[in-house]
């Protein structure tokens, strides 16, 4: 038995360090630091907190990758901590429903630059077509509820051994879930992710108790479950489970189901949904700091009736999973045993799956705010391409190497004869359905805090919470990350013409209407984050 093994037998959490050694991939699976000469960059995929992901063939394997940049957003503080952890955690983990990171490369400024620049680093993962957000949006893919049930087993398979390793991933939602056109499903994004020290969840007993505090400032708000919107920090391995259940639902229906304006709003979504919470339903709602100012109107939840089209088995594993009570809300081994996998129409196979066109979230974005700007395209035209039909106006904008890109660069049929001008038609061209994309995590400085929509019931909760108190142009080192990102299509989107009047001063003013005196908030903020800080002189730690 391994030291690992023993301390998991003794019941004793696994030290980062133990995990570590206990987890280590061969070191074949890993190249190491290459440079960005080694990859031949295509495109742009996506963009995110670190800045952008970019579509890249290899030079010496021919292989398609995806290139993520990290940005240093202060170069003087050096390389972010939290791209350091998603450095660190990908590099332990292995699994088939897991990205993979496969290597980093460098990209060293020219000398003839300012000696100040520092190189830039890419992390270097395999190339997914879609990611599930970009996948739901597109009008021509209509997911079969086979489909659906292999989606599903792989993501609850990549989140049981997340789990039974004592990772939390914290930002579970469709536009970090990666789809293969080989049918493969793999969870991405671990920028949030980070060790879990309470124990790994037991079949039949959900997620379990929680054992220590961590910084509420995580998972996207439409995906955030209620405990989290009511500021529990003792929190457990199913936060990540209510993000599957929001997903689950997102791939019934096609489209987010729980798309809430500001924290308040979202409760108010979650309560018409799952019933106004009980000490029945969800036992130690009286001891949440954020159940104070509540005082929802009763009502019963109507997840059946939303969702009925979809039978019976779909909408219990969706109660299990939705459940409010954190502590007994479904756990993914035992969701993965689930009758709904069990019973007809069985699980496709991933082999059995169609492909799809490429579909990113980012097409749908860059369409949309495209859309805005340009006059209406004559037929067959070019609306939302760009003069250059790249479309993403980016070739000439100097990415990775400075280079420029080579014509065609969104081809899908990467690799086959170029497309003809106006081939390449995002298929976010003919939706309008959705509504602006969720804000990040902690993008809290953006303070959406409208009204809820339809009224809402004049909560006082109505506020987004965990509204940093620190200056957007001064960000605390940490968070960086995620303060200063730009919210994909989200409401904190500067680019987006629908939300440009509401930055700082909407910041402000959610700030002052937080249900926390600013000094209780900035002192559980500073906790947060010194608990979340790296040892000085101890072991690697997966965060
Ligand atoms: N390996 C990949 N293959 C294809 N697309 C990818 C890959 N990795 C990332 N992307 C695209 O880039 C987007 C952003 O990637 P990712 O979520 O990892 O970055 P991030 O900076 O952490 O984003 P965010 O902060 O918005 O969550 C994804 O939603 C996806 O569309």
């Amino acid at each position: 038995m391994s030291a690992s093994e023993s301390q998991e037998a003794a019941g004793r959490p696994q030290s980062p360090r133990s995990f570590a050694i206990a987890h280590q991939r061969p070191r074949s699976s890993f190249v190491g630091c290459s440079k960005i000469a080694d990859y031949e960059v295509l495109g742009k995929l996506g963009e995110g907190t670190f800045g952008e992901v970019y579509r890249a063939r290899s030079r010496k394997t021919g292989a398609l990758v995806a290139l993520k940049k990290i940005i240093m957003h202060n170069e003087k503080d050096g390389f972010p901590i939290t791209a350091l952890r998603e450095i660190k955690l990908l590099k332990l983990l292995s699994h088939p429903n897991i990205l993979r990171l496969e290597d980093m490369a460098v990209e060293h400024p020219p000398r003839s630059a300012d000696k100040r620049k520092r190189p830039i680093m890419y992390m270097v993962t395999p190339y997914m077509d879609h990611d599930l957000s970009g996948l739901l949006d597109n009008p021509s893919v209509t997911l079969t509820e086979p489909q659906i049930k292999c989606y599903m087993q792989q993501l609850l398979q990549g989140l049981e051994y997340l789990h039974a390793n004592r990772i939390l991933h914290r930002d579970m939602k469709a536009a970090n879930l990666l789809i293969n056109n080989k049918g493969i499903l793999q969870i991405a994004d671990f920028g949030l992710a980070r060790h879990y020290e309470g124990k790994t969840p037991q079949p039949g007993h959900g997620g379990g108790e929680g054992t220590r505090d961590y910084t509420a400032l995580v998972v996207t708000r439409w995906y955030r479950p209620p405990e989290l919107l009511m500021h529990l920090k003792r929190y457990t391995t199913s936060i990540d489970l209510w993000g599957v259940g929001c997903v689950f639902g997102e791939m019934l229906v096609g489209k987010p189901i729980l798309t809430g304006e500001s924290d308040g709003h979202q409760l108010e979504l979650i309560w018409d949904l799952c019933g106004t919470p009980t000490i029945e339903t969800m036992p130690g709602l009286k001891d949440l700091p954020g159940a104070e100012a509540m005082s929802p109107k009763p009502r019963q939840g109507n997840l059946g009736q939303r969702f009925r089209e979809y039978g019976s088995g779909a909408i219990s594993l969706l109660r299990e999973l939705l459940k409010l009570d954190w502590r007994s809300r479904i756990n993914a081994h035992d969701a993965l045993q689930h009758p709904y996998f069990r019973n007809p129409p069985y699980p496709a196979k991933p082999e059995e799956l169609p492909s799809f066109e490429e579909s990113h979230e980012y097409d749908r974005k860059k369409y949309h705010e495209k859309r805005t700007v340009l006059p209406p395209a004559p037929r067959g035209g070019t609306v939302g391409r760009g003069p250059n039909n790249d479309g993403d106006g980016y070739r000439n904008s100097g990415g990775p190497g400075g280079r420029g890109y080579p014509r065609n660069n969104n081809n899908r049929n990467f690799g086959g004869p170029a497309p003809a001008p106006d081939e390449r038609v995002p298929a976010w061209h003919r939706d309008t359905r959705l509504p602006p994309r969720p804000p990040p995590p902690a993008d809290y400085g953006n303070g959406r805090d409208r009204a809820p929509r339809g009224g809402g019931g004049g909560n006082r909760q109505d506020v987004d919470t965990y509204i940093p108190s620190y200056d957007r142009d001064a960000p605390r080192r940490d968070d960086r990350r995620r303060d200063d990102r730009r919210d994909r299509g989200g409401p904190g989107d500067r680019r987006r013409g629908d939300y440009d009047d509401r930055t700082r001063s909407n910041r402000t003013r959610s700030r002052s209407r937080s249900p926390l005196p600013p000094r209780d908030r900035d002192r559980d903020r500073d906790r947060d984050r010194d608990r979340d800080r790296p040892p000085r002189d101890g072991p690697p730690h997966p965060r």
